[in-house]
């Protein structure tokens, strides 16, 4: 089709659309539209991909992590994708009870891929994660075996460990109670050991004790690793994990003395509710002694409990395991709420229009720049600093194998408030692109309010944010404490240059020198020690050192976002010093790491003048700077988000189509919605009729 032909449809649309009552008729009398037809393989962002000042390809790359990674994840985005067995579109509408059999037939549907095609277990991993669908699945793969891996002992793994593999079991992780869940010393689950009878004896003593949230609990699984306080010769020996088989591997059917359910429907349509998070009790349920995750503590024949030379927190080792990953999928969530919203904002127009042309493209108003660019540049930072975060858990995990415990303090601290900082802001980012995409961003063709109800919840399983963020607090204060006979090392080594971080102030004259990776980080460090310190020399005021720890909980949460941040700014940076082929792509990436360091430094400009660091002039350069960055993001704002590499199929959204396709698909999608499948409503007769026809004998009306 020429571009006469095109121009010539566009006009159509808009007449369309402006007469909807014209169309309705024409759709009664059988003179449909082939909007589907007439639309295909024209690229409405094709001028847009013209104007990047990098290579795409080469930024595929940087984004997947190496040419290996990318092309598996391409490979499997695409095996999904053009499998209609995993469609979504209908996701939305459906009732739970098909919902969630839905969820278990792509489920099996995946599984069948994984074994004839031979998967291995990355492959896999990436193809369930392109299935977009949370299942019962991922708590299988993702917390019940790395549970029994990481707490179990070689005996223990050797027995399991085929079987959940092979998928011969499904196991979830069971530790929130309906009484207790940020509190894992608070749980109230039992398991007494019986030393008649060699085993332990699984009780539910309270309401509060039932088990309550658990993914995977409410239907589909026959295991759990159930968390529960250890009771041996009648005394208290800490919280532990047990395996607990809860259902008949014949006929699925709850095991005597398990009552097991679902807990309900959660927020949004669709969304997290293709999950069967569950509830979970005990009566006095019987499991052999050897079903107790023993690497951490043992308890043996006669009743003994042997420690382990392996610290107690290592039961706490699975959730560091997935906070790692939580951190992965914040940019994987918030690059696709971006991936919408810049694509949608390309095609958007709206005001200035000028002797009849064309009206402005939305994305080139500055305020949806300085809304949209540091979201995109948030998401690539997320990338990095998963990237390294993966990194340091792989390290962790390698020398806890050798017992060398001394990085799991820092380990902690990092999965934590890394967790915290990335899924509070990307919850908040998602919801932002709905907004940057009008009023269209509220359709649920619109991808975006599905993925924000998925997304969401991140805020608080595996531990809410808060409560992370005082963990990390804590591990700051016992830094700061400590500075005197103790060198910092790892995220915190810059405290050990405490003295000249709170001396020196910033430099800066100009908003060019703002791009200077030594100023920006030397902002940072100075910010996040003054506050840390300052913390400290409140916390000293105090006799009782929990009190003062509570009296000031507010400041140490935010003493420890700033950690965090510095954290994020400054592996990005680290990123950047290593070799990044491809022509323009690091140029790119810089661009994209100042507008996130002085973005950060904008939005918290408070915390930087409030400790003397900086000056107001030296604050309003560095937003002289940021408008400065947003003009050199412009050109390349399309092929940065084309840069993720999703599959239409992925990013489930009419307003992020690849192809910019968006009016004729909103048009489309809205006739497929199941209340236009007549044109008098289902219920007219009843309930609206009577009142057209009523005839009042009010006096007033
Ligand atoms: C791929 C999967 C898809 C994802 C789907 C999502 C599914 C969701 C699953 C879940 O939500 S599972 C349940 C998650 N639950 C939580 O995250 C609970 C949060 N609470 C806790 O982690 C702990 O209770 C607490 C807040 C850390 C407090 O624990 P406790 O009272 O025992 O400790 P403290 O006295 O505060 O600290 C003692 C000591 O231990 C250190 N520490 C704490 N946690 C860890 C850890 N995970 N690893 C290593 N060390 C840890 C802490 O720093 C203290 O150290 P010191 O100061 O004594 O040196
Ligand atoms: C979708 C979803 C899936 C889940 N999946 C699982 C699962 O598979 N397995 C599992 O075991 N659990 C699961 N959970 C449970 C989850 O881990 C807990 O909900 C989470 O750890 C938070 O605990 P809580 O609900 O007890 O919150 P609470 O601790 O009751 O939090 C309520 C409020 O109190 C505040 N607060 C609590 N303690 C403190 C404190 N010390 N200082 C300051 N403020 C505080 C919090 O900040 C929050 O604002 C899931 C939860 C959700 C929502």
């Amino acid at each position: 089709m020429g571009l006469s032909g095109i121009s010539l449809l566009t006009t159509t649309y808009s007449l369309i659309l402006q007469h909807q009552s014209l169309l309705l008729c024409l759709r009664a009398k059988g003179f449909g539209l082939d909007l589907k037809k007439d639309m295909e393989g024209v690229d409405y962002l094709s001028d847009e991909r013209k104007k990047a000042q990098f290579d795409v390809e080469a930024m595929k790359i940087a984004w997947a992590g190496s040419l290996e990674a990318f092309q598996l994840s391409d490979r499997m985005a695409k095996l999904v994708a053009n499998d209609p067995a995993f469609e979504k579109f209908t996701r939305p509408m459906l009732g739970r009870k098909e919902l969630i059999k839905n969820t278990l037939r792509k489920a099996a549907h995946g599984w069948k891929l994984i074994v004839d095609l031979r998967l291995t277990e990355e492959e896999a991993k990436w193809l369930r994660l392109y299935i977009d669908e949370p299942a019962y699945t991922d708590l299988h793969w993702g917390m019940f075996i790395p549970a029994i891996e990481g707490q179990g002992t070689e005996e223990q793994k050797k027995k399991w460990l085929p079987l959940a593999k092979k998928m011969q079991i499904i196991g979830c992780y069971a530790q929130t109670e309906l009484g207790h869940g940020s509190n894992v010393q608070g749980l109230e689950t039992t398991a007494t050991f019986d030393p008649q009878t060699d085993e332990f004896i699984m009780h539910s003593p309270t309401l509060t004790s039932s088990k309550w949230w658990p993914g995977g609990l409410g239907k589909a699984s026959t295991h759990a690793v159930v968390y529960a306080r250890l009771i041996v010769g009648g005394e208290f020996h800490g919280v532990h994990g047990f395996i607990v088989q809860l259902r008949s591997l014949d006929d699925h059917s709850p095991l005597p003395g398990v009552t097991v359910g679902d807990i309900g429907m959660k927020f949004g349509n669709g969304a997290y509710n293709t999950m069967d998070n569950g509830v979970l009790r005990f009566d006095h349920v019987r499991i052999p002694r050897d079903q107790m995750l023993m690497r951490v503590s043992q308890v043996t024949r006669e009743g003994k409990i042997m420690q382990s030379d392996v610290p107690r927190q290592l039961i706490y080792g699975t959730m560091v395991y997935v906070r790692q990953t939580i951190v992965a999928d914040a940019s994987k969530a918030l690059s696709r709420a971006v991936c919408i919203a810049t694509r949608y904002s390309a095609i958007r127009r709206q005001f200035g229009s000028r002797n009849g042309g064309p009206e402005t493209q939305v994305i080139d108003y500055k305020t949806q720049q300085s809304r949209l660019f540091p979201l995109l540049a948030s998401a690539y930072a997320f990338r990095f600093v998963g990237e390294w975060l993966k990194w340091l858990y792989t390290d962790v995990k390698e020398r806890l194998a050798a017992n060398d415990f001394s990085t799991l303090p820092e380990a902690h601290a990092c999965t934590a408030g890394l967790k915290s900082l990335t899924t509070s802001f990307t919850a908040d980012g998602i919801e932002e692109c709905r907004k940057l995409c009008g009023g269209h961003g509220y359709l649920v063709s619109s991808g975006l309010p599905e993925l924000f109800a998925v997304y969401i919840p991140a805020c608080t399983y595996e531990g809410d944010n808060v409560v992370l963020l005082l963990q990390v607090a804590r591990f700051l204060v016992k830094t700061v404490s400590e500075l005197g006979y103790k060198k910092p090392v790892g995220t915190t080594a810059y405290m050990g240059r405490v003295a000249s971080l709170m001396q020196n102030n910033c430099a800066v004259q100009t908003a060019e020198g703002w791009l200077n990776p030594g100023a920006v980080v030397e902002a940072f460090e100075s910010r996040a020690a003054r506050m840390a310190v300052r913390c400290g020399q409140q916390l000293a005021k105090y006799e009782n050192p929990e009190e003062g720890f509570a009296e000031l909980s507010a400041d140490l949460v935010e003493a420890s976002i700033a950690h965090c941040q510095l954290i994020v700014v400054s592996k990005f940076i680290e990123k950047l010093q290593q070799d990044i082929p491809g022509k323009g792509v690091k140029q790119t990436l810089e661009v994209l790491c100042y507008v996130y360091a002085l973005f950060l430094l904008h939005k918290h400009q408070g915390d930087f003048l409030a400790t003397g660091y900086l000056t107001p002039k030296q604050a309003s350069l560095a937003n002289d700077q940021l408008r400065t960055l947003y003009s050199k993001v412009r050109p390349n704002a399309i092929t940065l988000v084309d840069s993720f590499n999703y599959t239409d199929h992925y990013l489930g959204s009419i307003l992020g189509r690849y192809d910019g396709n968006v009016y004729p698909k909103l048009y489309e999608a809205a006739w497929k919605d199941p209340l236009n499948d007549s044109d008098v409503v289902d219920g007219f007769y009843e309930y609206v009729q009577p009142i057209l026809k009523q005839k009042l004998r009010t006096a007033k009306l």
